[in-house]
């Protein structure tokens, strides 16, 4: 079983995250999306955020996809940062191969995450191309400190199964959407 961990603020969702996931599925060969709906990201102020039950539920509108599952996993185990996420999914489902899928403007504060070279070190990373993000996440700081981690894109079916570190670049249609301008229409902060 290949499963893709997305893990997202979800804020609200939009078919940017559901196009990255068609994505993610078709190139990497993966049985599974699942949308980690967070508790709340540690890097934000997470003060307006609506509850994770709304989210999940709008999450759920937006998937409408059988092999996308929207989940709140790291509510149930407590966990807000994706280093404590993964220790735990690895330890209790030994043989899924789990990919984590960030967005290319995720990578570029990914080495602020807590315990970032361990997450690198230990599940293999899709980055999705996103609008505004293109040629800023080839030199990501995490993306250069490991650069013999990186796979060619026409390998991206073998990350599930590649040894850690390793990353892929993905580079397919693309989709402007954003959470922070559909708060911004909504008349939100
Ligand atoms: N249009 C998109 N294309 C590719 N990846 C995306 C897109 N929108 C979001 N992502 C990725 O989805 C994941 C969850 O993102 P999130 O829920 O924060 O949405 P967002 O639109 O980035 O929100 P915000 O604008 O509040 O930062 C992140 O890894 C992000 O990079
Ligand atoms: O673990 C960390 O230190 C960490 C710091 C920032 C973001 N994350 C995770 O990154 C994912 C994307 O968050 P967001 O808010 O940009 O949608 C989500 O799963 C967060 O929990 C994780």
């Amino acid at each position: 079983m290949r499963i893709g961990l997305f893990g997202g603020s979800f804020d609200p969702p939009h078919e940017g995250h559901a196009l990255a996931s068609h994505l993610a599925l078709t190139r990497l060969r993966l049985d599974r999306v699942w949308w980690l709906v967070s508790p709340g990201n540690p890097l934000k102020n997470t003060s307006g955020l609506p509850s994770l039950a709304a989210r999940m539920a709008a999450a759920r509108e937006v998937a409408r996809d059988p092999r996308i599952v929207v989940t709140n996993v790291e509510a149930q185990i407590g966990a807000r940062y994706t280093a404590d996420t993964l220790r735990f999914l690895h330890r209790r489902c030994p043989g899924v191969r789990f990919v984590w899928i960030m967005g290319a403007d995720n990578l570029l504060q990914f080495h602020r995450w807590r315990r970032w070279e361990e997450i690198l070190r230990t599940t293999p990373i899709a980055v999705i191309d996103r609008p505004g993000a293109t040629l800023r996440a080839a030199c990501a700081k995490a993306a250069l400190r490991f650069p013999a981690a990186r796979l060619n894109e026409q390998a991206a079916p073998l990350l599930a199964s590649a040894r850690p570190p390793a990353f892929v670049y993905l580079h397919g249609p693309r989709d402007p959407s954003s959470s922070t301008a559909l708060r911004r229409k909504a008349g939100r902060p």
